[in-house]
């Protein structure tokens, strides 16, 4: 098992009052190689379980359960333990690219920048592999769009230059928390595309998290379905698109544009 999330409860703590309790004992298991979905209106929690799961969570959050990583867990790591975790097991790929990129370097320069660090490749190397890692992404002209600024690129491709840095440190986990959510339909569908092949090219487990449940059909193996911090349902995608067994869920299918639902052949709701 890749990752194993057993009974996660977060809450933070508050100046005034009592801990809120965000997550309601959240169990999740992904396999090698298996793409997982987790779907949720805002504020269902989707964001927090993400962070937990990279360690990430603000210093006035509590959480107690398992987050097994190769059977390792996360919320008792140490500081230095969790560094290394993020450096070479688990990559992560944002909502809006440019937060991520550095404005003022060219692409090439910044995926090559991570290979020097953490895989400790040569200036020449570094800069050969970060060409190889653009094509994968399918940068058209990717020779030349190596040399790039961030601001003279689409958002589509500044996505995929931020698939391109997860991936340069061969992380064994990708975690997407709404990838396309920033992009126009016709480039959320090419991106998700790539997100897709390589996951499976690469063998790699993804948790792609998203408001969208079109978006989680197109890829995810499993989708998990939150609300308000507690889990309405889980399963084989197909499964829980052809026969929701929560109220909820039904709601998510019937909100989706008719075209969607039709190319996707889920229940009408
Ligand atoms: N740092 C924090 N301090 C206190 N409460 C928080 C903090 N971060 C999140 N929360 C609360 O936890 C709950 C879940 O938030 P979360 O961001 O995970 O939702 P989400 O499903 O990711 O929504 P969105 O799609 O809007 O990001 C919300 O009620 C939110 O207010």
């Amino acid at each position: 098992m890749m990752l194993s999330v057993q009974d996660l409860r977060v809450s933070f703590a508050r100046e005034y009052g009592d801990p809120v309790e965000v997550i309601h004992g959240i169990s999740v298991d992904l396999e090698k190689g298996e793409t997982l979905g987790i779907v949720g209106e805002s504020g269902s929690g989707k964001s927090v379980l993400s962070l937990a799961t990279m360690g990430l969570l603000p210093r006035t959050a509590r959480a107690s359960g398992k987050i097994l990583l190769d059977g390792e867990d996360i919320l008792t790591m140490s500081e230095r333990q969790l560094c290394r975790v993020r450096g070479r097991k688990i990559g992560m790929i944002f909502q809006e690219p440019m937060t991520a990129l550095n404005p003022s370097m060219r692409v090439g320069a910044q995926i090559a920048e991570g290979l020097r660090l953490n895989r400790a490749l040569s200036r020449r190397d570094a800069r050969a592999e970060a060409l190889r890692l653009l094509e994968m992404v399918q940068i058209p002209r990717a020779a030349e769009r190596i040399d790039s600024f961030p601001h003279e690129m689409s958002g589509g491709q500044r996505q995929r230059v931020g698939i391109a840095i997860a991936l340069a440190l061969e992380p064994e986990l990708l975690i997407a928390d709404e990838p396309t959510t920033a992009l126009d339909v016709t480039v959320q569908a090419e991106v998700l595309g790539i997100l897709d092949e390589l996951v499976s090219e690469l063998g790699i487990s993804l948790v792609l998290i998203s408001h969208d449940l079109g978006v989680i059909a197109r890829i995810a193996d499993r989708t998990l379905v939150m609300y308000r911090g507690d889990e309405m349902e889980q399963g084989e995608t197909e499964q829980v698109l052809r026969r929701p067994s929560h109220e909820y869920t039904r709601k998510l299918i019937s909100a989706l544009p008719g075209r969607v639902r039709a190319s996707l052949e889920m229940s009408d709701g």
